[in-house]
């Protein structure tokens, strides 16, 4: 569930006051999301999404994350649009917690996408980091390679309890990839967590891409390889061959890769897997069984670590 902070008529009219969207016709708290709490709101002047922001996002962001929004959806991303209150402000308070507005967008999330909605996803992620270039606002990737270690310093000793062996592994693994870590591909906006769920379709037509708050400055290429492992593997762990060359080829067709970004997919898919396994695993072993945040499964990005540890060239993700 993703409702921590209950909100009731009263409280939301009167936050209703600062923005122009008319009153309130009806609203719901919406089950899916695990970090704030959501709600569907139907107001005179149209359907939104109203979050009230909760205690794992760091207050200090929001104005990067909403500006980055209402930025790409200016140049033609399909994502949310944040709605601005009459004194410009795109961030108010509701039950004591900072909230705001953004547009509704219609369709469905893929639990099991096809090759075609790989391709469109590959084509908008690209069109997001072209769109993201001129965004003058900046924030360093939290969970880059030095986040990955503190999450890591709170799992390692309870690791072997997920699965038999797996400190020892994971150990090498940050060895190796710590070492090798490129440091100097482009660069620039990326979503850093376009997973399925967060991506609509209506059909085979990409209808919105959502919840940008892990959205940070780093490597394009990472972005990709984030969503090869996302999109690319089947519910038995299996890599689908097609589904990751439709991805690559929607992505290059808005946006080329260089050799040196194709070359470095391996490690960078290698390393987005460790950093999803990292904070699985974490929640994996902190949060309490039977509480409202959803729990998702470690060994799932174990199973892809080692899937890009064997890979030798970027042929294998169907790149020449
Ligand atoms: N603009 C939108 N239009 C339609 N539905 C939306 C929109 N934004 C969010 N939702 C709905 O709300 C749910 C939760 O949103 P979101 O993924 O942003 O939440 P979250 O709390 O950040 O969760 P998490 O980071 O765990 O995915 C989505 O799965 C979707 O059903
Ligand atoms: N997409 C992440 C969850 C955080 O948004 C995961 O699947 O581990």
């Amino acid at each position: 569930m993703a409702v921590y902070t209950d909100v009731n008529e009263a409280q939301l009219s009167r936050f209703l006051q600062d923005y122009d969207v008319g009153s309130v016709l009806s609203y719901k708290g919406i089950a899916e999301g695990s970090e704030n709490s959501n709600f569907l709101l139907h107001a005179e002047r149209g359907s939104f999404i109203l979050t009230l922001y909760e205690k794992r996002v760091d207050q200090s962001d929001l104005p990067f994350f909403l500006c980055l929004m209402q930025h790409l959806a200016r140049r033609g991303v399909i994502c949310p649009l944040p709605v601005q209150r009459r004194d410009g402000e795109l961030i108010g308070e509701l039950a004591g917690r900072p909230a705001a507005i953004i547009t509704f967008l219609e369709g469905m999330w893929m639990r099991h996408p096809t090759v075609a909605q790989c391709g469109e996803v590959g084509r908008s992620l690209a069109q997001l980091h072209l769109a993201g270039a001129d965004f003058p606002m900046h924030r360093a990737n939290a969970l880059a390679v030095e986040g990955w270690r503190l999450l890591w310093n709170g799992s390692r000793d309870r690791a072997d309890e997920v699965s038999p062996g797996l400190a020892a592994e994971v150990e090498a693994e940050f060895t190796d990839i710590e070492t090798r870590w490129p440091n100097d591909l482009p660069r620039g906006i990326i979503h850093a967590d376009l997973f399925p769920d967060n991506v609509f379709f209506l059909g085979d037509r990409l209808s919105g891409l959502i919840d940008f708050y892990f959205a940070c400055d780093d490597f394009y290429a990472y972005d990709v390889a984030t969503c090869l492992n996302a999109w690319c593997f089947e519910t038995d762990f299996s890599f689908n061959p097609a589904k990751a060359a439709a991805l690559l080829t929607g992505y290059e067709a808005v946006r080329p890769l260089s050799d040196r970004e194709k070359a470095a997919l391996p490690l960078l898919a290698r390393g987005s897997a460790l950093r999803f396994m990292l904070t699985r695993l974490y929640d994996w072993l902190t949060i309490p069984d039977g509480a409202s945040v959803q729990k998702r499964d470690p060994l799932e990005y174990v199973a892809k670590l080692r899937f890009h540890r064997d890979v030798t060239s970027p042929s294998t993700y169907g790149l020449s």
